[in-house]
């Protein structure tokens, strides 16, 4: 992990922290969506920052909501279990052992480290998914493939896996706005009280609009949307999103992180910032200090 200079100086300290006030003032109260991708919880250190971070930002005044990843931590349980894994357009094909794996890793083990790193750095969370509260109901999907051999296209049946339908936020209503943390897994309830696997962006992207969050921050590997000379785009608005997928800029699994930031806009939410989740606490940088960080796309 890169080391960043801390200022020893106390008053460099001091003035560090009152560049901070016109930020604190503008996310005072405001609920902000911080999803949290499998990749950049990798390193046990970085995860405990970023636990940290989310408690100074609730201490700051702000109501965090972290939606959480897993898809590197799923496929590594799904290879102990000797189970394969085959991905449609970016989604994993969800049969019933592999849902009964997905449901236990994200609801279970991830969620629940999270909930302990917070909880450890002196935050009160709460770990969800989905189900509770019936709060995201889904429907399922499928996807039309171009097989690359054949050029024919092709339905797949993607099993378990499901589109938000529905995000009931009675449960979110109650602990916003109080001192829990809520930690959601992309876990979703079927209308028979199944489960359906949930792309994390996605869930991410429904709940921050029926919450019409003021952010959505995606956590990713890369520093944002990068332009064709792999220089950061600091600001997009949709139509440039859009351009930008059209012509190439954009592509593989930008393109569906993209269309969310797109989808939660459209919803409501006022800003959503893509960052690398990578770099040492830049959650802070970006809703605390004038520099911000990664790709700002508004409306
Ligand atoms: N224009 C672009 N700017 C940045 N990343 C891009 C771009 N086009 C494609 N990508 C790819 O998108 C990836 C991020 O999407 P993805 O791997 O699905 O993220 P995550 O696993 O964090 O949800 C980057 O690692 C990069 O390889
Ligand atoms: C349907 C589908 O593909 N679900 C994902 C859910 C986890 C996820 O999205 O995690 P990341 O954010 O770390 O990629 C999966 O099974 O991997």
């Amino acid at each position: 992990m890169a080391e960043i200079a801390v200022p020893t100086d106390p008053q460099m300290q001091a003035r560090v922290l009152a560049q901070a006030l016109p930020h604190m003032q503008r996310y005072d109260d405001a609920t902000v969506v911080v999803k949290y991708g499998g990749h950049a919880m990798g390193d046990e250190q970085l995860a405990r920052e970023f636990a940290r971070d989310i408690v100074l930002l609730e201490q700051a005044g702000v109501n965090p909501v972290v939606v959480h990843g897993g898809g590197p931590q799923i496929q590594s349980m799904l290879t102990r279990l000797g189970i394969e894994s085959k991905f449609a357009a970016g989604l994993r094909i969800t049969d019933a052992p592999t849902v009964e794996i997905v449901e236990m890793v994200l609801a279970g083990s991830i969620n629940k480290q999270i909930v302990g790193f917070i909880n450890a750095a002196g935050g009160k969370a709460i770990g969800l998914c989905g189900k509770d509260g019936n709060m995201v109901t889904a429907r399922k999907v499928t996807r039309t493939v171009v097989d690359p051999d054949s050029a024919i296209e092709q339905v797949v049946d993607l099993g378990f896996v499901g589109e938000p339908e529905r995000v009931d936020t009675t449960v979110l209503d109650r602990i916003i706005g109080t001192e829990i943390i809520p930690v959601l897994a992309p876990v979703a309830a079927a209308a028979n009280g199944g489960t359906f696997n949930v792309n994390a962006d996605t869930f991410a992207g429904a709940v921050a609009g029926a919450l019409k969050a003021k952010r959505l921050l995606f956590l990713t590997d890369v520093p944002g949307v990068l332009d064709k000379s792999k220089r950061l785009i600091k600001e997009l608005s949709v139509a440039d999103a859009r351009r930008l997928i059209a012509d190439g800029t954009i592509s593989g699994g930008m393109i569906p992180k993209v269309e969310t930031c797109i989808f939660a806009l459209e919803k409501g939410v006022e800003g959503v910032v893509i960052l690398d989740g990578k770099a040492p606490h830049a959650v802070l940088m970006e809703l605390l200090t004038d520099a911000g960080a990664g790709t700002l796309l508004h409306r």
